[in-house]
């Protein structure tokens, strides 16, 4: 018997998770279901919880207030507007576009002088749609430690309006009801405004994305005219005569459609009433409409990186030889061997000679992501000039204290029904239930649809079409139950997830800690709480170590049956700031030259004293919380 065999919990009273399934407080359910001591969740007897018919599945389903699954026609079942003010005067909505791609942007006219006018019906769209996240209450105080190491010092911002923004950027933060900058934000809006290269490494959902897009748009609003390339009037656009060669100022690469969508978003929104024109693409969806829309001009491009390559090649519709700023989010898997050919074409006049290379000087590079392997901040580091910024807020690859991680014991062949009678156990929400296979997706999926639960599902053998519609569903309400591969498990960015659900753990070789960090940040983000729950077995030892000093990190209950791997201290064998052999940076780190000041306390922003004398490389750290909330 392994040791872990010998502390799982045997026999006795084996409770099933029927017992919950009429319980009205999500927290009583969770407290009774998992146990105080993390007892062994579910029976591996029969229990009569599930129906065995379908309509009496359905019924009862809908008795417990999950809505009723619908067949796939997602697209028209969500094509209605965001609810709207009374006093606000009637306008007409922006129809759902056919691909993610074709999302209305803001269309400058030269016209229009320094700054556009409101287009109240973007506006409504791109700010006040029901599925645009809602930053959370802080119910606690958050104190996270923030590492700065680099040749310059960055005064934090504590206040947007500190912050030397541009002042239509300043108005769009506004309408993106951002009211005070997260930690990331805080440093790396400074940092690059002051035009360093950076790697930044902040948990998940803590606002990274505006985290470059605020600085880095800010900087190019007023300088747009002189920067970008020809740009045809989009009111007397002719595609046949007045089409142009796409030549972007800022690159976004990341690994899936799906994110790369969702910073194209986040990019609209910021530029809006600007000439700053925002494009997509990624593979999938149809090159033809995403062709089109570079056509028309593009000074923000957010791409997947084999589509990129593809437009790359075909030097009439695309250059980077005007490009200033070249983000990679998500960096570590971007800098993952299979991407690394994809990630030198792109890093075009840094490493490789290419006729469209970008000999910029003023260039900059910036790197971010959740978690950072060493092996790739390393590798990072050939990428990025050599006095770049480094900004960590927390450990690299951290979760934060907001997400309740349960870990429950469910061998595999108990596992659907351990699902099903979780899905009563808690109130009906928009829940996100990983599973390692495509196939079991598609398997999971059916078997809760077809007792009554609505539930759908995106995996990578699914067309783009089938994928854009299901996460439509599951944003819009239609089907608040996604089964999904880990292939949405970055960077996903949806309102009121309050529940993930790891029917299978992510084995070592598929991401290990890394990924069930990311998977479960799909919940709790921007100061909201939420709930992760883990299907545990023995199969999962592998990555048992790291998950306990996850939880142990975070401060959560560990169960019984891991008790025996709680180490003395926890420690990470690559939470170090030494970097390789002969490390400046790590040498520098290591002398001491820290300054602990921090600005939580009363919000005091106290200046970093801690650097070498020369004003060489330094680290230092401070503790910052989300002033006055998120
Ligand atoms: N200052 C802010 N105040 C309130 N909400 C914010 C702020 N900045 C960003 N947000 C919102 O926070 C949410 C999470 O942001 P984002 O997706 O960029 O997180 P992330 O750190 O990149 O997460 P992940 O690592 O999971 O990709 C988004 O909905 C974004 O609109």
């Amino acid at each position: 018997m392994s040791p872990l065999q010998s502390t799982q919990p045997s026999g006795g009273s084996l409770r099933t998770l029927q017992d919950e399934s009429e319980c009205t407080s999500a927290d009583a359910a969770l407290n009774t279901l998992h146990g105080s001591n993390g007892s062994r969740p579910h029976s591996s007897q029969p229990t009569d919880s599930q129906p065995t018919d379908k309509p009496a599945a359905i019924e009862r389903a809908a008795a417990r207030g999950w809505t009723k699954p619908i067949p796939y026609t997602y697209a028209a079942a969500d094509a209605g507007a965001a609810d709207g003010d009374e006093n606000e005067p009637p306008v007409t909505a922006i129809p759902e576009p056919a691909w993610l791609s074709d999302a209305a942007k803001y269309e400058w006219s030269d016209e229009f002088g320094e700054v556009g006018p409101v287009n109240a019906a973007l506006e409504r769209e791109l700010f006040h749609r029901d599925e645009l996240m809602k930053a959370g209450v802080l119910t606690k105080a958050y104190e996270f430690d923030v590492t700065v190491e680099g040749p310059v010092q960055i005064q934090p911002v504590r206040d947007f309006d500190d912050a030397g923004l541009h002042p239509i950027m300043r108005e769009n933060v506004r309408l993106c009801h951002y009211n005070n900058p997260t930690p990331i934000q805080s440093y790396c809006i400074p940092a690059i405004l002051l035009g360093n290269d950076v790697v930044a490494c902040a948990q998940t959902g803590s606002g990274k994305t505006a985290a470059y897009l605020i600085p880095i748009l800010s900087k190019l609003m007023g300088k747009a005219r002189q920067l970008s390339g020809h740009r045809p009037n989009p009111h007397t656009y002719n595609s046949m005569t007045d089409r142009v060669r796409a030549e972007p100022l800022v690159l976004i690469v990341c690994p899936t459609r799906e994110l790369a969508c969702q910073i194209f978003d986040e990019a609209r929104r910021l530029c809006y009433r600007t000439m700053l024109r925002p494009c997509v693409v990624y593979g999938g969806a149809p090159t033809k409409n995403q062709r089109e829309e570079l056509e028309k001009g593009c000074d923000i491009l957010v791409a997947t990186p084999g589509r990129l390559v593809d437009f790359m090649s075909k030097s009439n519709l695309l250059s980077l030889a005007r490009l200033k700023f070249t983000v990679i989010d998500e960096a570590d898997e971007m800098l993952q061997d299979d991407w690394e050919d994809t990630i030198s074409k792109i890093f075009v006049g840094k490493l490789t000679i290419s006729v469209d290379a970008n000999e910029d000087a003023d260039h900059m590079y910036l790197m971010f992501s959740a978690t950072f392997p060493k092996a790739a901040r390393e590798l990072a580091r050939n990428y990025m000039a050599d006095d770049y910024v480094r900004i960590r807020v927390g450990r690299v690859g951290s979760t934060h204290g907001n997400i309740k991680q349960n870990i429950v014991w469910v061998e595999d062949s108990e596992k659907r029904k351990a699902l099903y009678d979780l899905m009563f156990s808690l109130e009906p929400n928009r829940t996100l239930i990983f599973v390692n296979g495509k196939r079991e997706a598609d398997l999971v999926d059916d078997y809760l649809y077809n007792l009554g639960l609505p539930s759908t599902s995106i995996h990578s053998d699914r067309t783009q079409r089938e994928r854009e519609d299901a996460l439509r569903a599951f944003k819009g309400g239609s089907a608040p139950i996604l089964v999904a591969t880990g292939v949405t498990a970055r960077g996903l960015d949806i309102n009121h997830i309050t529940h993930v659900i790891n029917y299978d753990l992510p084995s070592g070789q598929h991401g290990g800690i890394d990924e069930y960090v990311h998977r479960i940040g799909r919940t709790a983000r921007i100061g909201n709480e939420g709930l992760a729950t883990s299907f545990y077995n023995t199969r999962n030892e592998d990555i048992a170590d790291d998950l306990v000093k996850i939880l142990v990190e975070a401060k959560q209950e560990v169960p019984d049956f891991l008790q025996d791997r709680i180490p003395e201290q926890v420690t990470w064998d690559d939470d170090t700031d030494h970097e390789g052999e002969g490390s400046t940076r790590g040498d520098n780190a290591a002398c001491g030259a820290i300054d602990e000041s921090g600005f939580a306390a009363g919000n005091d922003f106290v200046a970093a004293t801690g650097f070498t004398a020369d004003g060489d490389f330094a680290a230092y750290t401070r503790t910052a919380s989300p002033a006055g909330g998120w």
